[in-house]
């Protein structure tokens, strides 16, 4: 299966290649170009596209912002039917199609990294904003979907039954959410038709708050609604259903914020090839990531031991020359005075300073089962695979972080979801919430999100 993305991949790159302007070039790259993070994305959000799509066959008004939300918490603490009574009680106002609880449970199987995710989108639309929403059926699917980012959340509901208070589940998503960088959270504390003690809802309340921060979110202003989900879906005892679903809603909209576009973040563009054209210069080409760039504008070339500083003197895509350069775009750029043989694949141009190159980080991991694709055995510390972040493909050793007991003995088994320590051969331009696939021979057996920057090039 590798091999024929691979073939793809490199019949994509040729084709780019060949549709690029700058004529009589040679090409340089030698190294394969395997890294399913490059792929994966857009697959993804056609996936995502084409769900929300089938979500509803409505006419929502684009022209609202767009955000993306979820449910997270423990088992059976009513995220899906919270999910479901949301879709009920916006359709009454317009702003959603009912999705019945059995729609959503039967989220359709995604693969994404090799990884098999199920995940439901459903969409709605408020007053102030449209959002997309995300609800999983099983724990390791929520996993799974924060660590690749499958689906990502900028923003997420979690639920609590006021029947059991904070369990297992409630914590580890409260600490992937904060690993992926969500920075806000909405809490539901659910299913309160069952309970009669106001203390007890007190009780549940505080220990959120004291959880919440515990995980560095804001425990003392993070808005806390009351309710019972199962109320809201079935239309009776409004005080507790409908209108707290409406209370719900309005604390997204007013505390969760949408993280800037794309396009308003700093300039990034992963190399993905170079070459060198007489009489021009040296010219790299990639897909933007994020981030505008201009002709003239000054750059940063950076990573596997390099940090040139240059100016883009040219721009092209499709056999045209252009001043501009966005977000989404595969283009070539021409850098004044920089030798072909500097730059590589793996390295990154980018607004100067936005980024740094890194020798060594910390990481949540989720390890593929043998059913994923990934390996059949457990792993212990000082394993060495190759990490790929963006186009870069290096070798790194994991470790356990200092102060994990038992370090030298302890196993990552396939299914895990483990932090560990990443020390890298060479640098690579990474920061706080870089995503990355870790591969074995042609396996893909981890995928990962950088939490901490431990050593810098
Ligand atoms: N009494 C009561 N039961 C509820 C309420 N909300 C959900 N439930 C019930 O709790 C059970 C679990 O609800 P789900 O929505 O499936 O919970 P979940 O969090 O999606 O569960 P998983 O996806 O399996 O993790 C179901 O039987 C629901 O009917 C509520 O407000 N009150
Ligand atoms: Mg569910």
């Amino acid at each position: 299966m590798f091999r024929s993305q691979l073939a793809t991949v490199n019949a994509v790159a040729r084709r780019f290649q060949s549709s690029l302007g700058f004529s009589t070039c040679s090409r340089r790259s030698t190294l394969p170009s395997p890294p399913l993070a490059s792929t994966s994305k857009t697959t993804l959000s056609w996936v995502a596209r084409r769900s929300y799509a089938d979500a509803a066959s409505s006419k929502f008004s684009r022209a609202k912002p767009h955000m993306n939300i979820g449910t997270i918490g423990h088992v059976d603490h009513g995220k899906t039917t919270l999910t479901a009574a949301i879709t009920k009680v916006l359709a009454e106002k317009g702003g959603a199609k009912f999705t019945d609880y059995s729609q959503i449970d039967k989220a359709p199987e995604e693969k994404a990294r090799g990884i098999t995710i199920n995940s439901a989108h459903v969409e709605y639309e408020t007053d102030a904003r449209h959002y997309g929403h995300i609800d999983c059926p099983g724990h390791a699917d929520y996993i799974k979907n924060m660590i690749t980012g499958a689906a990502q959340m900028d923003g997420a509901i979690i639920v609590v039954s006021a029947t059991d208070g904070q369990m297992p589940q409630t914590r580890e998503h409260l600490l992937l959410a904060r690993q992926v960088g969500i920075k806000k959270l909405v809490v539901f504390i659910n299913k309160v038709d069952q309970i009669d003690d106001k203390e007890m809802l007190e009780l549940v309340e505080m220990e959120m708050r004291d959880l919440l921060s515990t995980y560095n979110f804001e425990g003392d202003h993070t808005p806390i609604i009351m309710g019972s989900a199962l109320a809201a879906l079935e239309g009776r005892n409004p005080e507790i259903g409908a209108e707290k679903i409406k209370e719900l809603v309005k604390a997204c909209d007013e505390w969760l914020e949408i993280p800037p576009r794309d396009l308003e973040k700093p300039f990034l563009m992963p190399i993905e090839d170079v070459f060198s054209i007489s009489g021009r210069g040296t010219v790299c080409t990639g897909r933007v990531e994020r981030g505008t760039i201009n002709k003239g504008d000054e750059v940063e070339v950076l990573g596997l031991g390099e940090n040139i500083k240059t100016t883009v003197t040219g721009i092209e895509m499709f056999h045209k020359e252009l001043d501009r350069g966005e977000a989404g775009d595969n283009m070539g750029c021409l850098l004044r005075g920089v030798k072909r043989e500097q730059i590589r694949r793996g390295m990154v141009v980018i607004q100067p300073g936005s980024m740094k190159s890194v020798k060594k980080f910390q990481a949540q991991i989720y390890v593929l089962t043998k059913d994923e694709g990934g390996r059949y055995t457990p792993f212990m510390q000082n394993y060495r695979p190759q990490l790929f972040l963006r186009t870069a493909d290096i070798t790194v050793s994991l470790t356990f972080p200092e102060g994990t007991a038992d370090a030298a003995e302890k196993m990552v088994m396939p299914g895990d979801n483990v932090e560990m320590v990443l020390d890298l051969v060479h640098d690579v331009a990474a920061e706080v919430g870089s995503r990355f696939t870790l591969r074995e021979g042609n396996k893909t057996i981890g995928t990962g999100i950088v939490t901490k920057i431990l050593e810098l090039a």
